[in-house]
Protein backbone atom coordinates (compact mmCIF):
# COMPACT_ATOMS: atom_id res chain seq x y z
CA UNK A 1 0.00 0.00 0.00
CA UNK A 2 1.37 3.47 -1.09
CA UNK A 3 1.67 5.75 1.71
CA UNK A 4 -1.15 7.98 2.70
CA UNK A 5 -1.36 11.18 0.61
CA UNK A 6 1.53 9.90 -1.69
CA UNK A 7 1.34 7.76 -4.52
CA UNK A 8 3.31 7.31 -7.81
CA UNK A 9 1.22 5.13 -10.07
CA UNK A 10 3.28 3.20 -12.96
CA UNK A 11 1.77 1.58 -15.26
CA UNK A 12 5.03 -0.85 -15.53
CA UNK A 13 3.58 -3.38 -18.80
CA UNK A 14 2.30 -0.21 -20.71
CA UNK A 15 4.65 2.44 -19.84
CA UNK A 16 7.87 0.46 -20.83
CA UNK A 17 8.99 -1.06 -24.17
CA UNK A 18 8.47 -4.00 -26.26
CA UNK A 19 11.45 -5.86 -26.19
CA UNK A 20 11.04 -9.31 -24.77
CA UNK A 21 13.26 -9.19 -22.26
CA UNK A 22 10.80 -7.49 -19.49
CA UNK A 23 10.51 -10.64 -17.24
CA UNK A 24 14.22 -10.89 -16.77
CA UNK A 25 14.96 -9.51 -13.53
CA UNK A 26 19.04 -9.65 -14.05
CA UNK A 27 20.20 -6.57 -13.22
CA UNK A 28 23.07 -4.78 -15.04
CA UNK A 29 26.02 -3.53 -13.29
CA UNK A 30 28.09 -0.89 -14.08
CA UNK A 31 31.56 -2.31 -13.89
CA UNK A 32 34.29 0.31 -13.03
CA UNK A 33 37.18 -1.37 -15.14
CA UNK A 34 39.74 0.75 -12.88
CA UNK A 35 38.94 -0.11 -9.20
CA UNK A 36 41.19 2.57 -7.79
CA UNK A 37 40.74 4.17 -4.71
CA UNK A 38 37.33 3.84 -2.76
CA UNK A 39 35.85 6.82 -1.59
CA UNK A 40 33.82 7.09 1.99
CA UNK A 41 30.41 5.92 0.53
CA UNK A 42 28.93 7.80 3.84
CA UNK A 43 26.96 4.71 4.74
CA UNK A 44 23.90 5.85 6.22
CA UNK A 45 23.69 9.50 5.12
CA UNK A 46 20.27 8.77 3.28
CA UNK A 47 21.07 12.02 0.83
CA UNK A 48 19.56 11.16 -2.10
CA UNK A 49 21.49 12.04 -5.19
CA UNK A 50 19.79 14.29 -8.10
CA UNK A 51 20.15 13.88 -11.42
CA UNK A 52 19.09 16.59 -14.17
CA UNK A 53 19.33 14.99 -17.42
CA UNK A 54 20.64 17.53 -20.60
CA UNK A 55 19.37 16.89 -23.48
CA UNK A 56 19.04 18.59 -27.49
CA UNK A 57 19.50 18.17 -30.35
CA UNK A 58 22.98 17.51 -32.27
CA UNK A 59 25.51 20.18 -31.85
CA UNK A 60 22.97 22.13 -29.71
CA UNK A 61 26.06 22.69 -27.06
CA UNK A 62 24.91 20.09 -24.25
CA UNK A 63 28.58 18.84 -23.97
CA UNK A 64 30.06 22.42 -23.53
CA UNK A 65 27.13 22.98 -21.18
CA UNK A 66 28.71 19.69 -19.16
CA UNK A 67 32.14 21.07 -19.13
CA UNK A 68 30.81 24.73 -18.08
CA UNK A 69 29.31 22.92 -15.17
CA UNK A 70 31.82 21.00 -14.23
CA UNK A 71 34.66 23.86 -14.34
CA UNK A 72 32.18 26.34 -12.63
CA UNK A 73 31.37 23.83 -9.57
CA UNK A 74 34.11 22.73 -7.47
CA UNK A 75 32.43 21.93 -4.47
CA UNK A 76 30.61 18.67 -5.82
CA UNK A 77 31.82 15.49 -6.48
CA UNK A 78 29.95 15.29 -10.50
CA UNK A 79 28.96 12.06 -11.97
CA UNK A 80 28.94 12.74 -15.91
CA UNK A 81 27.16 9.94 -17.50
CA UNK A 82 27.43 10.59 -21.21
CA UNK A 83 26.19 8.70 -24.70
CA UNK A 84 23.27 6.71 -25.31
CA UNK A 85 22.25 5.77 -21.66
CA UNK A 86 18.91 4.07 -21.92
CA UNK A 87 18.88 3.05 -25.42
CA UNK A 88 18.98 -0.44 -25.94
CA UNK A 89 22.28 -1.62 -27.93
CA UNK A 90 25.30 -0.29 -26.31
CA UNK A 91 27.57 -2.29 -24.09
CA UNK A 92 29.49 0.06 -22.52
CA UNK A 93 28.90 3.37 -20.93
CA UNK A 94 31.33 6.23 -20.29
CA UNK A 95 31.00 7.53 -16.80
CA UNK A 96 33.04 10.42 -16.24
CA UNK A 97 33.54 11.83 -12.41
CA UNK A 98 34.60 14.97 -11.63
CA UNK A 99 35.66 15.73 -8.61
CA UNK A 100 37.78 19.25 -7.18
CA UNK A 101 37.30 20.24 -11.25
CA UNK A 102 39.32 16.98 -12.24
CA UNK A 103 37.54 14.78 -14.64
CA UNK A 104 38.34 10.82 -14.18
CA UNK A 105 36.55 8.73 -17.06
CA UNK A 106 35.63 5.15 -16.71
CA UNK A 107 34.22 2.33 -18.90
CA UNK A 108 31.40 1.14 -17.51
CA UNK A 109 30.20 -2.61 -18.78
CA UNK A 110 26.75 -3.35 -18.85
CA UNK A 111 26.77 -6.99 -17.98
CA UNK A 112 23.36 -7.61 -19.90
CA UNK A 113 23.59 -4.40 -22.40
CA UNK A 114 19.91 -3.14 -22.44
CA UNK A 115 19.39 -0.09 -19.80
CA UNK A 116 16.06 0.90 -20.90
CA UNK A 117 12.43 -1.04 -20.93
CA UNK A 118 12.24 -3.54 -18.19
CA UNK A 119 15.80 -3.05 -16.69
CA UNK A 120 14.73 0.69 -16.28
CA UNK A 121 14.66 0.93 -12.19
CA UNK A 122 17.57 -1.55 -12.78
CA UNK A 123 19.59 0.90 -14.30
CA UNK A 124 19.09 3.18 -11.57
CA UNK A 125 20.42 -0.20 -9.47
CA UNK A 126 23.35 -0.01 -11.76
CA UNK A 127 24.21 3.75 -10.61
CA UNK A 128 23.60 2.91 -7.16
CA UNK A 129 25.55 -0.27 -7.10
CA UNK A 130 28.65 2.04 -8.69
CA UNK A 131 28.16 4.59 -6.03
CA UNK A 132 28.33 1.96 -3.19
CA UNK A 133 31.61 0.96 -5.15
CA UNK A 134 33.15 4.16 -5.70
CA UNK A 135 31.39 6.10 -2.88
CA UNK A 136 28.71 8.72 -3.43
CA UNK A 137 28.61 11.48 -5.86
CA UNK A 138 26.91 14.95 -4.92
CA UNK A 139 25.12 15.23 -8.70
CA UNK A 140 25.08 13.29 -11.16
CA UNK A 141 24.33 14.78 -14.63
CA UNK A 142 23.23 12.55 -17.73
CA UNK A 143 24.16 13.99 -21.63
CA UNK A 144 21.43 12.35 -23.68
CA UNK A 145 22.17 11.64 -27.52
CA UNK A 146 20.85 14.11 -30.11
CA UNK A 147 17.82 12.60 -31.41
CA UNK A 148 16.83 11.00 -28.02
CA UNK A 149 13.76 10.87 -26.26
CA UNK A 150 14.47 12.21 -22.75
CA UNK A 151 10.67 11.25 -21.69
CA UNK A 152 12.61 7.76 -22.07
CA UNK A 153 15.14 8.33 -20.50
CA UNK A 154 13.38 10.43 -17.51
CA UNK A 155 10.92 7.71 -17.14
CA UNK A 156 14.06 5.42 -15.78
CA UNK A 157 15.13 7.88 -12.99
CA UNK A 158 11.88 8.81 -11.67
CA UNK A 159 11.19 6.14 -9.61
CA UNK A 160 8.98 5.47 -6.80
CA UNK A 161 10.33 6.74 -3.80
CA UNK A 162 8.42 3.84 -2.12
CA UNK A 163 11.37 1.91 -3.68
CA UNK A 164 14.07 3.66 -1.41
CA UNK A 165 16.14 4.90 -4.47
CA UNK A 166 19.06 7.32 -3.67
CA UNK A 167 18.67 8.98 -6.95
CA UNK A 168 15.77 11.20 -7.53
CA UNK A 169 15.61 13.20 -10.79
CA UNK A 170 15.59 16.96 -10.39
CA UNK A 171 15.44 18.26 -13.86
CA UNK A 172 15.49 17.78 -17.75
CA UNK A 173 17.22 20.71 -19.38
CA UNK A 174 17.02 21.25 -23.13
CA UNK A 175 19.55 23.34 -25.38
CA UNK A 176 18.29 24.98 -28.24
CA UNK A 177 20.51 25.76 -30.96
CA UNK A 178 20.01 29.52 -31.94
CA UNK A 179 21.14 29.11 -35.43
CA UNK A 180 19.97 25.56 -36.61
CA UNK A 181 17.02 25.12 -33.44
CA UNK A 182 14.14 26.75 -35.71
CA UNK A 183 15.03 24.16 -38.69
CA UNK A 184 15.03 21.35 -36.03
CA UNK A 185 11.77 22.19 -34.56
CA UNK A 186 9.72 22.63 -37.59
CA UNK A 187 11.49 19.51 -39.06
CA UNK A 188 8.88 17.29 -41.13
CA UNK A 189 8.57 13.81 -39.70
CA UNK A 190 6.87 11.22 -41.81
CA UNK A 191 3.62 9.43 -40.81
CA UNK A 192 3.04 12.77 -38.42
CA UNK A 193 5.70 11.44 -35.94
CA UNK A 194 6.37 14.25 -33.11
CA UNK A 195 10.09 15.57 -34.11
CA UNK A 196 12.97 15.02 -31.93
CA UNK A 197 13.91 18.49 -31.38
CA UNK A 198 10.34 19.30 -30.76
CA UNK A 199 9.67 16.61 -28.10
CA UNK A 200 12.97 17.88 -26.00
CA UNK A 201 11.47 21.05 -25.89
CA UNK A 202 8.11 20.03 -24.55
CA UNK A 203 9.70 17.79 -21.87
CA UNK A 204 12.02 20.41 -20.39
CA UNK A 205 11.79 22.55 -17.25
CA UNK A 206 14.57 24.48 -18.51
CA UNK A 207 15.71 25.70 -21.94
CA UNK A 208 18.94 27.29 -22.68
CA UNK A 209 18.95 28.75 -26.53
CA UNK A 210 22.64 28.31 -26.88
CA UNK A 211 25.00 30.09 -29.70
CA UNK A 212 23.28 33.45 -29.52
CA UNK A 213 25.91 35.05 -30.98
CA UNK A 214 25.34 33.12 -34.16
CA UNK A 215 22.16 35.00 -34.64
CA UNK A 216 20.38 38.70 -35.13
CA UNK A 217 18.05 39.68 -33.00
CA UNK A 218 15.59 38.99 -35.31
CA UNK A 219 15.90 35.42 -35.49
CA UNK A 220 16.50 34.62 -31.85
CA UNK A 221 13.39 36.05 -31.60
CA UNK A 222 11.85 33.58 -33.80
CA UNK A 223 13.57 30.68 -31.81
CA UNK A 224 12.43 31.72 -28.88
CA UNK A 225 8.50 32.26 -30.16
CA UNK A 226 8.70 28.97 -31.35
CA UNK A 227 10.13 27.27 -28.29
CA UNK A 228 7.50 29.08 -25.98
CA UNK A 229 4.58 27.86 -28.15
CA UNK A 230 5.40 24.49 -27.83
CA UNK A 231 6.23 25.01 -23.91
CA UNK A 232 4.58 27.76 -22.19
CA UNK A 233 5.38 26.92 -19.34
CA UNK A 234 9.05 26.59 -19.35
CA UNK A 235 11.87 28.85 -17.91
CA UNK A 236 14.01 29.92 -21.06
CA UNK A 237 17.32 31.19 -20.57
CA UNK A 238 19.99 32.77 -23.64
CA UNK A 239 23.43 31.54 -23.48
CA UNK A 240 26.92 31.89 -25.81
CA UNK A 241 28.92 28.86 -25.20
CA UNK A 242 26.11 27.71 -22.85
CA UNK A 243 27.38 29.79 -19.99
CA UNK A 244 24.58 30.19 -17.56
CA UNK A 245 23.99 30.61 -13.96
CA UNK A 246 24.18 27.40 -12.32
CA UNK A 247 21.70 28.23 -10.40
CA UNK A 248 18.94 27.79 -12.66
CA UNK A 249 20.28 24.52 -14.11
CA UNK A 250 20.96 22.65 -10.74
CA UNK A 251 18.78 21.59 -8.08
CA UNK A 252 15.08 22.62 -9.79
CA UNK A 253 13.17 19.96 -7.85
CA UNK A 254 10.85 20.11 -10.65
CA UNK A 255 9.68 16.95 -9.92
CA UNK A 256 8.96 16.89 -6.90
CA UNK A 257 6.62 18.39 -4.52
CA UNK A 258 8.88 21.33 -3.76
CA UNK A 259 7.95 22.57 -7.32
CA UNK A 260 4.70 23.45 -6.20
CA UNK A 261 5.35 27.15 -5.09
CA UNK A 262 6.97 27.32 -8.52
CA UNK A 263 4.48 25.94 -10.62
CA UNK A 264 2.16 28.14 -9.42
CA UNK A 265 3.82 30.87 -9.89
CA UNK A 266 4.03 29.85 -13.41
CA UNK A 267 0.76 29.01 -14.32
CA UNK A 268 -0.50 32.07 -12.84
CA UNK A 269 2.01 33.94 -15.30
CA UNK A 270 1.20 31.84 -18.01
CA UNK A 271 -0.53 33.87 -21.01
CA UNK A 272 -3.82 32.21 -21.89
CA UNK A 273 -2.82 29.90 -25.23
CA UNK A 274 -2.71 32.02 -28.39
CA UNK A 275 -4.72 29.96 -31.70
CA UNK A 276 -1.91 27.51 -33.56
CA UNK A 277 -1.48 28.10 -37.20
CA UNK A 278 1.11 24.41 -36.75
CA UNK A 279 -0.17 21.13 -36.15
CA UNK A 280 2.64 20.63 -33.37
CA UNK A 281 3.55 20.21 -29.95
CA UNK A 282 1.30 23.01 -27.88
CA UNK A 283 0.32 24.09 -24.64
CA UNK A 284 -3.25 24.33 -23.02
CA UNK A 285 -3.65 25.21 -19.41
CA UNK A 286 -7.07 25.26 -17.63
CA UNK A 287 -8.71 25.81 -14.56
CA UNK A 288 -11.47 24.57 -12.52
CA UNK A 289 -12.81 25.64 -9.13
CA UNK A 290 -13.87 23.66 -6.34
CA UNK A 291 -12.75 20.33 -4.96
CA UNK A 292 -12.19 16.87 -6.51
CA UNK A 293 -11.72 13.72 -5.49
CA UNK A 294 -8.52 11.57 -6.09
CA UNK A 295 -10.24 8.76 -7.49
CA UNK A 296 -11.66 10.86 -10.10
CA UNK A 297 -8.35 12.54 -10.68
CA UNK A 298 -6.81 9.19 -11.03
CA UNK A 299 -9.58 8.38 -13.69
CA UNK A 300 -8.83 11.71 -15.97
CA UNK A 301 -5.43 11.41 -16.30
CA UNK A 302 -5.71 7.44 -17.04
CA UNK A 303 -7.73 7.97 -19.17
CA UNK A 304 -5.52 10.89 -20.96
CA UNK A 305 -2.11 8.94 -20.56
CA UNK A 306 -3.19 5.02 -20.52
CA UNK A 307 -6.18 4.96 -22.47
CA UNK A 308 -5.41 7.34 -24.60
CA UNK A 309 -9.46 7.72 -24.70
CA UNK A 310 -9.48 11.05 -25.49
CA UNK A 311 -9.81 12.66 -28.70
CA UNK A 312 -10.53 16.19 -30.62
CA UNK A 313 -13.25 17.25 -32.68
CA UNK A 314 -11.95 15.67 -35.58
CA UNK A 315 -11.72 12.54 -33.57
CA UNK A 316 -7.50 12.48 -33.06
CA UNK A 317 -6.45 11.34 -29.62
CA UNK A 318 -4.54 13.91 -27.59
CA UNK A 319 -1.16 13.23 -27.20
CA UNK A 320 0.06 14.27 -23.33
CA UNK A 321 4.01 14.74 -23.60
CA UNK A 322 4.04 16.65 -20.00
CA UNK A 323 1.62 16.99 -17.63
CA UNK A 324 1.32 19.32 -14.50
CA UNK A 325 -1.04 20.75 -12.47
CA UNK A 326 -2.14 21.89 -8.99
CA UNK A 327 -5.39 20.42 -7.41
CA UNK A 328 -7.71 20.78 -4.39
CA UNK A 329 -8.30 17.34 -3.42
CA UNK A 330 -11.36 16.79 -0.95
CA UNK A 331 -10.53 16.43 2.74
CA UNK A 332 -7.38 17.68 2.20
CA UNK A 333 -5.90 20.63 3.71
CA UNK A 334 -2.60 20.96 0.95
CA UNK A 335 -2.44 21.68 -2.23
CA UNK A 336 -1.35 18.23 -4.43
CA UNK A 337 0.61 18.62 -7.33
CA UNK A 338 0.47 16.56 -10.38
CA UNK A 339 2.94 15.49 -12.61
CA UNK A 340 2.98 13.16 -15.62
CA UNK A 341 5.39 12.10 -18.32
CA UNK A 342 4.29 9.73 -20.87
CA UNK A 343 2.54 7.24 -19.43
CA UNK A 344 3.65 7.91 -16.15
CA UNK A 345 2.38 10.39 -13.38
CA UNK A 346 2.42 11.14 -9.60
CA UNK A 347 0.02 13.13 -7.24
CA UNK A 348 1.55 14.26 -4.42
CA UNK A 349 0.73 16.42 -1.59
CA UNK A 350 3.05 19.79 -1.37
CA UNK A 351 4.02 21.73 2.26
CA UNK A 352 1.38 24.35 0.80
CA UNK A 353 -2.00 24.60 3.03
CA UNK A 354 -5.39 26.20 1.09
CA UNK A 355 -5.59 29.32 3.21
CA UNK A 356 -8.99 30.13 5.12
CA UNK A 357 -10.34 32.94 2.57
CA UNK A 358 -8.98 31.06 -0.76
CA UNK A 359 -11.24 29.62 -3.26
CA UNK A 360 -10.11 26.28 -4.08
CA UNK A 361 -9.17 25.51 -7.25
CA UNK A 362 -7.70 23.04 -9.96
CA UNK A 363 -5.02 24.34 -12.41
CA UNK A 364 -4.23 21.86 -15.22
CA UNK A 365 -1.11 22.32 -17.83
CA UNK A 366 -1.19 19.94 -20.81
CA UNK A 367 1.60 19.73 -23.12
CA UNK A 368 1.03 17.47 -25.76
CA UNK A 369 -0.55 17.34 -29.92
CA UNK A 370 -3.88 17.27 -30.87
CA UNK A 371 -5.21 19.15 -27.34
CA UNK A 372 -8.56 20.95 -27.52
CA UNK A 373 -8.39 23.20 -24.17
CA UNK A 374 -12.23 23.41 -24.09
CA UNK A 375 -12.80 19.71 -24.92
CA UNK A 376 -9.94 18.52 -22.37
CA UNK A 377 -11.65 20.92 -19.69
CA UNK A 378 -15.06 19.78 -20.14
CA UNK A 379 -13.84 15.63 -19.77
CA UNK A 380 -12.29 17.09 -16.83
CA UNK A 381 -15.54 18.40 -15.44
CA UNK A 382 -17.10 15.67 -16.02
CA UNK A 383 -15.16 12.87 -14.78
CA UNK A 384 -14.60 14.67 -11.32
CA UNK A 385 -17.73 15.38 -11.07
CA UNK A 386 -19.47 12.45 -11.97
CA UNK A 387 -20.30 9.88 -9.11
CA UNK A 388 -18.03 6.61 -9.05
CA UNK A 389 -18.86 4.22 -6.26
CA UNK A 390 -16.17 2.48 -4.59
CA UNK A 391 -16.80 -0.58 -6.46
N1 LIG B 1 29.45 29.83 -32.15
C1 LIG B 1 29.17 29.08 -31.09
N2 LIG B 1 29.55 27.79 -31.07
C2 LIG B 1 29.24 27.06 -29.98
C3 LIG B 1 28.55 27.61 -28.88
N3 LIG B 1 28.37 26.65 -27.96
C4 LIG B 1 28.95 25.52 -28.47
N4 LIG B 1 29.48 25.77 -29.68
C5 LIG B 1 30.17 24.82 -30.56
O1 LIG B 1 29.20 23.96 -31.14
C6 LIG B 1 29.73 22.66 -31.33
C7 LIG B 1 28.85 21.61 -30.70
O2 LIG B 1 28.86 21.75 -29.29
P1 LIG B 1 28.67 20.55 -28.31
O3 LIG B 1 28.67 21.08 -26.94
O4 LIG B 1 29.59 19.46 -28.62
O5 LIG B 1 27.20 20.12 -28.72
P2 LIG B 1 26.44 18.79 -28.28
O6 LIG B 1 25.01 19.17 -28.16
O7 LIG B 1 27.08 18.17 -27.12
O8 LIG B 1 26.65 17.90 -29.58
P3 LIG B 1 26.37 16.33 -29.79
O9 LIG B 1 26.74 15.62 -28.53
O10 LIG B 1 27.22 15.98 -30.95
O11 LIG B 1 24.91 16.22 -30.11
C8 LIG B 1 31.13 22.69 -30.75
O12 LIG B 1 32.04 22.90 -31.79
C9 LIG B 1 31.09 23.89 -29.82
O13 LIG B 1 32.36 24.47 -29.65
C10 LIG B 1 28.16 29.00 -28.94
O14 LIG B 1 27.53 29.56 -28.03
N5 LIG B 1 28.50 29.68 -30.07
ZN1 LIG C 1 27.69 16.14 -26.75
Amino acid sequence: MPAAGRRRVTRRLRAVCPRSHMEDEDCPELVPIDLGVVHDSEPGSGRKIPVTIITGYLGAGKTTLLNYILTEQHSKRIAVILNEFGEGSALEKSLAISQGGELYEEWLELRNGCLCCSVKDNGVKAIENLMQKRGKFDYILLETTGLADPGAVASVFWVDSELGSDIYLDGIVSVVDAKHGLQHLTEEKPEGLVNEASRQVALADLIIINKTDLVSGEELNKVRTSVRSINGLVKILETQRSRVDLSNVLDLHAFDSLSGISLQKKIENMKTTHAHLDKGIMTVTFEVLGNIKEENLNLFIQNLLWEKNVKDKTGRTMDVIRLKGLVSIQGKSHQVIVQGVHELYDVEETAVTWKEDEKRTNRLVLIGRNLDKEIIKEVFIETVTEKHENS
